[in-house]
């Protein structure tokens, strides 16, 4: 179990993430929020990595900060891994294993191969890191966090750079890591989230907006979706930033948008998924922020 109690993080006099609270259980969630929402310094503050400026977060009970019995219990992959280029993946697993794990060399080995196989590294495994694609590299960023089984597994944007193949591939190993630890995913892919995820924690500008099932997040868009046919004159004659999509279709342009009341006469409330809830969930914010500045 992970928890977040009163955590937040302040540079300077800015907060970059408001103290926030929290508890996840096993499983797998999804971290969503614009850029500069605070979702780095979140998972940082929860990897143990950064000290917070109020509050504390705790896995099982323990303290993210307090030092090694900590760290064995938490595996984080970075926007960018980054390791010696001269290490190979099978080096690289194996240090990890010595550092975190507690088990004994023979398990520590079968727990290597496992790794590699898992991720699809095996055949590259003896090779240095420097010849190895972004994809892997991502890849072996992954299998370095799930050594050890950790209870908490933290993951930015795990899916960048990768193929649909081992995206899936990816997908799947994480889905069924969650069965037995809390996986934490950043990422800027709604369908991601959509696929793998039952839960979702949304930032906007440093705050907590959202936490819940994803099957809420597209009540923030209910009686607000609007949907209607315009002619490709009106279309063109359009902002166009305020319009969530436009397809064409056999007479003119499907629009859909979100407003407070109908944008044309013509317009009709929409069903929203759960991408234009979260679309609704951090234009409100931008929304109130534009108010505010006029
Ligand atoms: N070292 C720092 N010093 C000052 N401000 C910082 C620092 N690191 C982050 N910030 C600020 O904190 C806020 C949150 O940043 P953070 O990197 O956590 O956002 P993010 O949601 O991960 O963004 P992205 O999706 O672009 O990676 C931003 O306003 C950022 O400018």
């Amino acid at each position: 179990m992970l928890t977040a109690y009163n955590l937040g993080k302040k540079y300077k006099q800015e907060w970059a993430l408001e103290p926030l609270s929290f508890r996840l259980e096993r499983g797998m969630y999804g971290l969503l929020g614009p850029n500069g929402a605070g979702k780095s310094t979140l998972m940082r503050l929860l990897a143990g990595l950064m000290a917070p400026s109020t509050g504390e977060a705790t896995v099982q009970g323990v303290s993210v900060r307090s030092g090694l019995q900590a760290r064995s219990r938490i595996g984080y992959v970075p926007q960018t891994f980054q390791m010696y280029p001269q290490l190979t993946a099978r080096e690289l697993l194996r240090h990890t294993a010595r550092l975190k794990s507690g088990a004994s060399r023979a398990e520590q080995e079968r727990e290597v191969e496992r790794l590699l196989h898992s991720v699809n590294l095996e055949d590259k495994a003896d090779r240095p890191a420097r010849t190895y694609s972004s994809g892997m590299v991502k890849r072996l960023g992954i299998a370095q966090a799930l050594v050890g089984s950790p209870d908490v597994i933290i993951v930015d944007e795990p899916t960048t750079g990768l193929d649909p193949e081992e995206r899936i591939r990816l997908r799947n190993l994480l889905a069924e890591t969650a069965l037995r630890s809390v996986i934490l995913l950043s990422t800027h892919i709604l369908g991601d989230v959509e696929t793998s995820c039952k839960d979702v924690i949304v930032l906007t500008d440093g705050k907590l907006r959202y936490n819940g099932a994803l099957s809420g997040l597209a009540r923030h868009a209910e009686g607000r979706l609007w949907q209607w046919e315009a002619s490709e004159l009106e279309w063109r004659a359009m902002a166009q930033e305020r319009l969530l999509a436009a397809r064409r279709t056999a007479d003119g342009v499907l629009c859909r948008t979100l407003a407070d009341a109908p944008p044309t006469p013509y317009a009709q409330l929409a069903e929203p998924s759960m991408e234009d809830g979260y679309l609704a969930l951090i234009t409100e914010r931008q929304a109130k922020l534009a108010e505010c500045a006029h």
